[in-house]
């Protein structure tokens, strides 16, 4: 089974994910962009274009999703042949919300999100849960402490919207989570979410 942490940056997605890893030891946990034991060097020209302030934004989403491509046929495909929970701390929804919100400012792409799904859906995998860690701009800003490009408050509040926008249209797949609450009650409600999709997959 394939869940996926989305939220703005500083939203709290890597601290519930690192928690999540003593409560599902047998898990398999990775990361959007590749990083660390599951990295590879499409992660590390991805964390490249992050650092450069004049990234070409097409290019941009171009790394990003040949990341994704190599994620899935390297560490998402084999874990859940294996059978493995896996837990992916960001994901494609992330790709939709923020490389739509850069493409709409660069105006090559006239419905970029759009676009974005559209390239994605000829080969990727949907997640069976999204758990969606739901922030205002300004708190999810000053908790990042605005450490790259994307963390503006009035580009992540497009982000947000484009975040509302993917939930609209799957809101069987996404649990929307209060993540101004303190770490340890995003926690329950996150393992709350998880513990019943996992139950409501094998009672079918
Ligand atoms: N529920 C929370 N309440 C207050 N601060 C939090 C909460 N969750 C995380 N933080 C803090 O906010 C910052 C960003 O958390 P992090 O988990 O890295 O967010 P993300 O991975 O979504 O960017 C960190 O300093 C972290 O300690
Ligand atoms: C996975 C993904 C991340 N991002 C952005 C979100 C983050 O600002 C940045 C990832 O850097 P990272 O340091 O991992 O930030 P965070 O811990 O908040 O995820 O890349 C995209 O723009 N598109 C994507 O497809």
């Amino acid at each position: 089974m394939l869940v996926t942490l989305e939220g703005l940056d500083g939203s709290g997605k890597t601290t519930v994910w690192e928690a999540l890893r003593d409560v599902h030891p047998d898990a398999t946990f990775t990361t959007e962009p590749t990083s660390g034991e599951t990295g590879s060097w499409y992660g590390e020209a991805v964390y490249r274009s992050i650092q450069d302030e004049d990234a070409d934004p097409l290019a941009e989403l171009f790394l990003y999703t040949a990341d994704h491509a190599d994620h899935l046929t390297r560490v998402i495909e084999p874990a859940l042949e294996r059978g493995d929970l896996v837990i992916s701390d960001r994901y494609s929804d992330s790709r939709y919300a923020y490389q739509g919100a850069t493409l709409a400012e660069d105006g090559r792409i006239t419905r970029p999100l759009e676009y974005v799904v559209g390239i994605h859906s000829a080969f990727s995998i949907e997640p069976d849960l999204t758990i969606y860690l739901d922030i205002d701009p300004e708190t999810a800003a000053a908790r990042a402490g605005a450490t790259n490009k994307f963390e503006r408050a009035e580009y992540l509040s497009r982000v947000r919207d484009n975040y509302e926008r993917l939930i609209e249209r799957d809101p069987d797949r996404f649990v929307r989570i209060d993540a101004t609450q303190s770490p340890e009650v995003v926690l329950e409600r996150v393992e709350d979410a998880l513990e019943n999709r996992i139950d409501a997959r094998y009672e079918d």
